[in-house]
């Protein structure tokens, strides 16, 4: 009787968790496949625990003694086919690494997340979604090969904020493109700059406002930055978002005629002032990159881009440019890394016109008739005519 009830007890845990046991059993084949897996004290790779996910398993390894996990990373394709996974991503604390271990990852569709002005919303990760404050980690950079999704991720950042945050000022400067022009109307929106020119003068108006900022935000007063200054002062700053959709096109090339390459210059001296200066004044510069390579953005305007995000990037040299690895070569469709202190991994909620309107209806403004209602100037005439009543009485 005894021995039955216990035999039924194995039979049933190995019924609950059959896919456990697949994967002990596999592991062990894999750490002895290879003699690097192995140290000198006979120690391997050890499973702490597996737990079920949504999309596949969390694997909890130790890692042995001489075995790092700049080695598992290099491996990581031999774990990945002889698990059967689609994708594995690794999170580590010293010799203890957390595998997610992606099956079937199911794209989940935006829904907007309340966040305040400097917290924007990235991505869906696989640990919960992925947001970023720009006061800690200031000015993004978004690389990723042609058609991976690098405007998906543009529209999502300002669908979140526009719906959330009124207290922002957003300048879309957008040469040759106009993925965001479903954004024009909605009243957040100060320029939506689509010439060198038009780009130029945008550039110029932040640069002033860094500038005033720069005289509001006093140390003396006690005011480091614009959330001690914010929270002293009943006129508050806004926060600013530059978003420019493909830093390539501002970039000075050979092709470029001289008048161009002034104004380019011109303009990559602005930028220079805003990620320079920005952080503290909330002035925050948002960027994407299509073909990422040493000489497409400036190494001084690079370096001070804190938050990068990189979709399926091919080309490994491309990749070092965005992450500094090459990490983003190793990505699945719509699968991306989000770099700031440490790494997060997820994947770009889905996010179509409609529902970016459905979500920023209550934002947008007819602009074109607000200009055309606004009061009149009066006219020198009106002024000349006002005199001479005043004089008359
Ligand atoms: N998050 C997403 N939601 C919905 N569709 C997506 C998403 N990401 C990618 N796609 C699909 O991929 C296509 C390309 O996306 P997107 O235009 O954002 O790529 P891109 O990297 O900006 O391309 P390019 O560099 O050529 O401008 C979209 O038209 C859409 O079909």
């Amino acid at each position: 009787m005894i021995t039955e009830l216990v035999l039924t007890g194995v039979a049933f845990y190995l019924y609950k968790n059959w896919d456990k046991v697949v994967i002990r059993n596999k592991w062990k084949q894999i750490t002895h496949s290879k003699a690097e897996f192995t140290n000198r004290l006979e120690k391997t790779l050890k499973i702490w625990s597996i737990e079920r996910t949504e999309y596949g398993h969390i694997i909890t390894v130790e890692l042995p003694y001489s075995y790092t996990v700049e080695k598992l990373k290099k491996d990581l394709d031999i774990f990945k086919e002889g698990l059967h996974y689609k994708s594995i991503q690794i999170e580590s604390e010293k010799n203890i690494v957390k595998m997610y271990c992606i099956k079937e990852f199911k794209f989940k569709e935006y829904t907007p997340i309340k966040l305040p002005p400097n917290k924007l919303l990235i991505a869906d990760g696989l640990t919960g979604p992925i947001i970023v404050d720009m006061n800690k980690f200031p000015h993004m950079l978004i690389g990723g090969d042609t058609g991976t999704g690098k405007s998906r991720i543009l529209l999502l950042i300002l669908t979140n904020l526009i719906m959330h945050c009124d207290d922002v000022e957003i300048y879309l400067l957008q040469i040759r493109k106009n993925d965001l022009g479903v954004f024009n109307n909605c009243k957040q929106v100060k320029v939506n700059s689509k010439t060198l020119e038009e780009v130029l003068e945008s550039l110029k108006e932040i640069d002033k406002e860094c500038r005033r900022r720069e005289q509001l935000i006093d140390n003396i007063k006690g005011f480091y930055n614009i959330e001690d200054y914010n929270k002293a002062n009943k006129n508050k700053l806004k926060y600013i978002y530059v978003v420019i959709e493909e830093f390539s096109f501002l970039n000075i090339s050979k092709g470029d005629t001289k008048e161009e390459k002034q104004i380019k210059a011109q303009c990559l001296k602005h930028i220079k002032t805003i990620v320079n200066v920005g952080r503290s004044s909330g002035i925050f510069l948002i960027t994407a990159l299509q073909k990422p390579t040493n000489d497409s953005i400036p190494s001084d305007i690079k370096a001070q881009l804190c938050t990068r995000v990189s979709l399926k990037i091919a080309d490994e040299p491309a990749s070092i440019v965005i992450l500094g690895n090459g990490d983003a070569t190793n990505l699945q469709e719509r699968e991306l890394i989000c770099r700031t202190l440490g790494e997060q991994k997820g994947y770009s909620y889905t996010i179509y016109h409609d529902l970016i309107m459905q979500h920023i209806k209550d934002k947008i403004i007819e602009k074109e008739k607000v200009k055309k209602y606004a009061p009149p100037k009066p006219s020198n005439v009106d002024d000349i005519l006002n005199l001479l009543n005043e004089i008359n009485r």
